[in-house]
């Protein structure tokens, strides 16, 4: 569907006097063990007070409600806001890649055959860039095994792996484990002796090469580094690698892996040069976007790049829309159209969305069905993140953040005001619990502060999350259910995203939309778009899910 119908008014209720704020308080979830679930732990008074006085329901934000492959998999920022912000469920990226890959369609596919084509024709070198874990988030390992099963049989001889660590939507040491994946793996396609695969390079992913939003350049440095010119601490395999770091560092998680280059006979094994062709294996695009720039970008300023090589460059997916980035994919994204931010802007509703760096592009691009462009009516703000490990300000931005939202709801300019509070998430990742702590506390603060400026004004706010992540934040044994504990008997920490619901707060001080609470089969985060809408005083588009609420 191309043509954009417009959203009606609804009779009975023509929306508030003050705005509608929605609030996506980024991985705070519902646990389902109090032990570990420091949103709970967390000092919330005003998440408590609207719980027990406001309207309040739960929604699933993981799996098939997120347009994930299985309901095994956790939610994730993505496919979170793009849902809220599209109002429906697409298959998302991790879904469609395994079904190009298990088609087959992948492999019939222009880019694919580009990409080999290259390399066969110059008798140079396929390398694979990406995040080697099954988190399903940015990527997953059997994609990039799969594709390298193909490539034997389509006859590269050569090939060179440039190996993200994650430990982030995996538990937070396991990349040993991944490791032994990866080069069983590999020495199984070696084995009959007529390729050459290995691992060229690599390193923690909140090291190199994967920052997002324009946030920490220097990353991306570093991966070029590392991956490109293969210049770096050089070991002999990956094992040693992080195993060498390890013990040089107590305690590291492995997101926070220091670069490594992989040697043979002394030197690198495998830098990317001239004639090379080079697949970006993540389909998740916000901390695709830098990378694919330094190897895209004529001209680049964000740091001295030098000349670049001359290869062939895909990623996964398109990453951005709007951008049309990367000029080559592998597989479409999915056609997130009619968002509510576009009917918002038809309707001629002002509309302001405000996060950090970390989040802002959560909130716009995401928000957005994955386009950087911006509709009439709408106002971004991006307050300018840190650049510290978070565990050591977990409050982050959310005062500042907070301070703008206040301002534009007494400013009265905008009736849809939408923002992101990172902490529950970005501090959650760093699975040290008293910090968690801290950030569940200051976003409860910057929504009680909202809540007050929305009684003098006489808006309402839905108040959500994209999915859990502080509300489980310690291992627990697979078999007996009982927390991990470390050789010193502590917890052993969480720092994936949960697959647990999220809340749904509907506060509406002055009454204004009498709003009850609807009857909804298998609610999802979905549904907040149509819930929105609603409260504006608009009819939610027919095929988006329906509102959690009934107004009038
Ligand atoms: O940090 C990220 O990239 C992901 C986890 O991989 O978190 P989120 O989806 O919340 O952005
Ligand atoms: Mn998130
Ligand atoms: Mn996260």
């Amino acid at each position: 569907m191309n043509y954009m119908e417009q959203l009606k008014k609804n009779e009975a209720f023509s929306g508030p006097e003050g705005p509608v704020v929605l609030v996506i308080m980024d991985g705070v979830g519902i646990g389902k063990n109090p032990e570990t679930d420091y949103v709970k732990i967390a000092n919330t008074p005003n998440l408590d007070w609207l719980k027990e006085n406001a309207i309040y329901t739960e929604v699933a934000a993981h799996g098939r409600a997120a347009g994930l492959p299985d309901d095994g998999d956790m939610g994730n920022s993505e496919v979170g806001h793009n849902a809220i912000g599209c109002g429906r469920v697409f298959d998302q990226g991790a879904a469609l890649v395994r079904n190009a890959i298990n088609t087959g369609s992948m492999y019939e596919g222009e880019v694919w055959k580009k990409v080999t084509g290259n390399v066969k024709d110059k008798d140079s070198t396929l390398h694979f860039l990406g995040l080697c874990s099954d988190g399903n988030v940015h990527s997953n390992l059997e994609h990039f095994e799969a594709m390298v099963k193909q490539a034997k049989a389509d006859g590269i001889k050569k090939i060179r792996l440039h190996a993200l660590i994650d430990g982030r939507d995996v538990p937070p040491t396991s990349a040993l484990e991944y490791v032994e994946r990866i080069e069983n793996f590999l020495a199984e396609m070696n084995a009959d002796g007529t390729v050459d695969y290995c691992v060229a390079s690599g390193g923690g992913r909140q090291n190199i090469t994967m920052d997002r939003y324009d946030a920490n350049w220097p990353m991306i440095e570093a991966g070029w580094k590392t991956h490109v010119k293969a210049e770096g601490r050089m070991f002999a395999s990956m094992k040693e690698a992080v195993e060498v770091f390890r013990s040089e560092n107590e305690g590291i998680l492995d997101q926070d892996l220091p670069p490594f280059v992989i040697e043979r006979d002394g030197a690198p094994v495998g830098p990317i040069v001239d004639g090379d062709s080079v697949i970006l294996f993540n389909f998740r695009g916000d901390r695709a976007l830098e990378i694919t720039k330094a190897f895209e970008a004529q001209e680049l300023s964000e740091f001295p790049r030098g000349p670049k090589p001359d290869v062939l460059y895909a990623g996964m997916m398109q990453y951005d829309g709007d951008l049309g980035v990367p000029e080559l994919f592998l597989v479409a994204p999915p056609a997130i159209d009619r968002t509510m931010s576009e009917y918002l802007s038809n309707a001629g509703v002002k509309q302001f969305a405000i996060s950090e760096t970390q989040k802002f592009g959560h909130v716009t691009y995401f928000f957005n069905g994955n386009n950087s462009g911006k509709f009439e009516t709408e106002t971004w703000k991006e307050v300018p993140s840190d650049v510290c490990p978070f565990e050591n300000a977990p409050r982050m931005k959310a005062a500042e953040i907070t301070d703008e939202v206040v301002a534009a709801i007494k400013g009265g300019e905008y009736k849809f005001i939408r923002l992101n509070f990172p902490n529950g998430d970005m501090v959650g990742h760093t699975g040290v619990f008293e910090a968690v702590k801290v950030a569940v506390e200051a976003v409860d603060e910057g929504v009680g502060r909202i809540m007050e400026a929305l009684k003098e004004t006489g808006g309402i706010m839905v108040c959500s999350a994209d999915h859990g992540n502080s509300d489980d934040m310690c291992a627990l044994d697979k078999k007996t259910g009982e927390i991990k504990l470390d050789e010193n008997g502590k917890p052993q920490p969480k720092t994936a995203h949960s697959l647990n619901p999220v809340p749904v707060f509907v506060y509406d001080p002055s009454d204004a939309a009498h709003a009850e609470k609807a009857d909804v089969e298998k609610p999802g985060i979905a549904n907040l778009a149509a819930t929105c809408i609603t409260l504006l005083g608009y009819e939610a588009p027919e095929d988006y899910t329906p509102s959690l609420v009934t107004v009038g």
